[in-house]
Parts: structure tokens; sequence; C-alpha cells
């Protein structure tokens, strides 16, 4: 009998001046994912050429470039590196600081040169996504700023992925674990996020966060959803969002058969406790922080004493879209980036997530 065809993830490399290029080749660097997958980069070549340096300086490893211009090109064996080369960053553009004892950080930061490229790397592996020239995309993080720059107006890649996809309803998820937040709401003032918690929005969430779970391989997901308001709004002391907005949504989702174990909003402040305790496999946040922030306390950990991050885990998901997208949940560290100095943990896990939805998918 033939061995499974394995899947292809395609995964950019985010902005090149970021920290993307050096996680790829760290994450990559592990023989046993090329078990489970074919991981096709798309990206540059010059700028994953210096990352597989550093990554050699910094923690001898020793990994050889296959570049290529269709995935099926690439050789998909432990030890290489297949990089579909958009071609976009000149070798003459990336500082370079190899001769010192330790790489330093590059020091570009956002600029318009790094903002298209990473655009280009995203449109790409949507396109071939899209095609079915690949199983799941993962993401490198982007700098919204440089993207911006360089004339793209979109506030991350959430936004991208819906236009590209032609996605109407979708939203971003953060998951540590088994620990997983969905928005109603993500790159905008928090004025404008108070306004946004609407029942129809919050609905659309509660259905998006239930089929995300069963995209997951969770057969009967339990929803926890958050109040907006200091807890709960007290029936309207604090607020009148739960009982205009939220407690509706939450009835309508219910009588479509959804679990909402406690069939009301949850107080803001424990809900995330309760999340940890086991409660639920998916927690509705009203807002960007109020799901990242308990995410990212739980994900990064960082040590002063000794002033390096210890962990930085977590996994950014786009809900509700035809492909698979899974992301590192940091974002392009400048001040590390070139260093050969960050964690790929977040990386590793972001792929596992995708490679988990391939899986749940092929099993529906
Ligand atoms: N997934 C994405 O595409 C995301 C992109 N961003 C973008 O990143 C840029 C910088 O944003 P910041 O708020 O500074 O967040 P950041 O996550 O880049 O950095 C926050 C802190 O975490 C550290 N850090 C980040 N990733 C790390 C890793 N893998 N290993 C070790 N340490 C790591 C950084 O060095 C910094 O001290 C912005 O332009 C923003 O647009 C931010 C969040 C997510
Ligand atoms: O900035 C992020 C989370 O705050 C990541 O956003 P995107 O996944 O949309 O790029």
């Amino acid at each position: 009998m033939s061995a499974p065809v394995k899947p292809i993830i395609g995964i950019t490399l985010g902005d090149p001046f970021g920290n993307g290029p050096e996680l790829t080749a760290y994450a990559l660097a592990d023989g046993k994912l090329y078990e489970q997958c074919r991981p096709l980069v798309v990206g540059d070549a010059t700028s994953m050429a210096y990352a597989l340096k550093v990554a050699k300086k910094v923690r001898g490893l020793d990994l050889s470039l296959n570049i290529i211009k269709t995935p099926a090109e690439g050789k998909y064996t432990p030890g290489t590196v297949d990089l579909l080369d958009l071609n976009l960053i000149p070798a003459e553009e990336i500082p370079d600081t190899l001769d010192q004892d330790a790489p330093k950080a590059y020091g570009v930061g956002a600029c318009p040169l790094g903002g298209e490229a990473a655009f280009s790397y995203v449109v790409k592996v949507i396109d071939l996504a899209m095609n079915g020239e690949i199983d799941a995309t993962v993401t490198n993080a982007i700098s919204k700023e440089a993207i911006n720059m360089a004339g793209h107006h979109y506030s991350g890649h959430t936004e991208i992925y819906a236009d590209y996809t032609h996605t109407p309803k979708y939203t971003m998820m953060l998951a540590h674990h088994d620990l997983r937040v969905v928005h109603v709401s993500t790159h905008v003032s928090l004025r404008e996020a108070c306004d946004r918690v609407k029942k129809d929005r919050v609905l659309d969430c509660i259905r998006i966060a239930n089929e995300g779970c069963k995209a997951l391989g969770i057969k009967e997901p339990r929803i926890g959803v958050a109040g907006l308001n200091p807890h709960s709004g007290e029936n309207g002391m604090f607020g009148w969002e739960e009982v205009q907005e939220i407690q509706p949504a939450i009835d309508e989702a219910l009588a479509e058969g959804i679990l909402i174990p406690e069939k009301k909003p949850t107080p803001p402040d424990t809900i995330f406790s309760k999340a940890l305790g086991g409660w639920y496999d998916i927690v509705v946040a009203m807002y960007h922080d109020q799901g990242h922030i308990p995410l990212k306390v739980k994900g990064f950990v960082y040590n002063r004493a000794e002033q390096h991050w210890e962990a930085v885990e977590g996994v950014n998901v786009t809900l509700g879209l035809p492909i698979i997208r899974a992301s590192v949940d940091h974002g392009t560290g400048w001040d590390l980036a070139g260093t050969g100095r960050s964690s790929e943990l977040s990386l590793v896990n972001a792929i596992e997530y995708a490679l988990q939805m391939v899986k749940a998918k092929k099993e529906a």
C-alpha cells in the first residue's frame, strides 16, 4: 500500500526585516515535522538565505535552501528548506552582521520595501490555497504599519484573507493549547469596539466559534460568551449592551442548538479563569484586548532576572474562511529580529494547529 500523500503547508516569511525568516529556519529544522507534512515557504531567497546563516551561527543548524517556482518542485526532506521565491528583497538591503560574535537586530523596522514583500507573500499563499495547490496556510508576522506604508490599506492578515477569499463573515481566534477565544471586533479603537457589539455580529461570532471548534475535531463545542461591561452590566447599571445585544444573540444561538452552558453573558473578569478550568472549549470576547490580554498573559512568559522571553506561545487562526489559515500570535519582534534569539514556539504551534485542521477537514 502506498503511503498517504502528506499535506502541503504554505508558510509565509512575514516581514523580511522581522523575526519570520529566522523562526521559519528554526521550526523547519525539526525533522519530525516532515513526517506529517510538506512545508513550503513563500518569501524571498535572500532573506531566507541570511536567516539560515544566522541559524547556523547561533544554533549550529545546517539547513540548505531549495529555491523553487512551483510547489511540485519541492523536495520536502528534512534539512532542506523549500522556498517559493518572489524575488522582492535585494541582498544588499539586508543588514549583515554575521562577522560579529553575535548577530545584531536588523534595526530596519517598518518600511515600504518590507511591507510590500510581506503583503505579496500573503497574497501568493492565499492564491495557492484557493487554487488547491496547497492544503493550508501558516503566516509569520507582518507589520501593519509597513503594509500600509506600501499602500495596502488593511489592518492585518485577517482582513487581507477575508478580502482575497471573498469571505463576508469571519473572526479572529487566538488559542493557547485548549484555551481559545474569538473576537467580535479586532483592530479598531476601543470606542468603536463598544459600538460594534451588536446582536447580529455577536450571533455570527458564536456560530463561527461553534463551527471553528468542530473544524478542530471538537464534536460538541461548549461556548462561553463574555459580557462587555463590568459584571456584565448588572442589569443596566453599568451599560445596556448585555441586555439589548448580547443576551438576544445568546438566546438565538441556544435556539439553534448551540451549547452555551451559562445561557447568559459571563462577567468578563472571570470568564477566562473558567475557560482555563475547562468550562468552555472557546470564549467569544467582545473586543481585541478582552481576548488578547489573557491569552498573551498565558502564552508570553518573560524572565526579568535573565532578561529574555522564556516562552512566546499561542496561535492566531482566522475562522470562517474557505481555506485554512493559522499564524503566530506575536508580532515582528523588531528588537530581536535578526539576532537568532527569538522563540519559534508560536510558529510551531501554528503549524500544528493547521495540521489539526487539515486532518479534521479530511475526516468531516
Ligand atoms: N501576527 C501578526 O502579524 C502580528 C503583527 N504585529 C505587528 O508586529 C509589530 C510589532 O508589534 P509589537 O506590539 O511590538 O509586538 P511584538 O509581538 O512584535 O513584540 C512584543 C515583545 O515580544 C517579543 N517577541 C515577539 N515575538 C517574539 C518571539 N518569537 N520570541 C521572543 N520574543 C518575541 C518582542 O521582542 C517584544 O519584546 C507591529 O508592527 C504589529 O503590526 C503584532 C502582533 C501580531
Ligand atoms: O495583530 C494581530 C493581533 O492583534 C494579528 O492580526 P492578523 O492576524 O490579522 O495579522
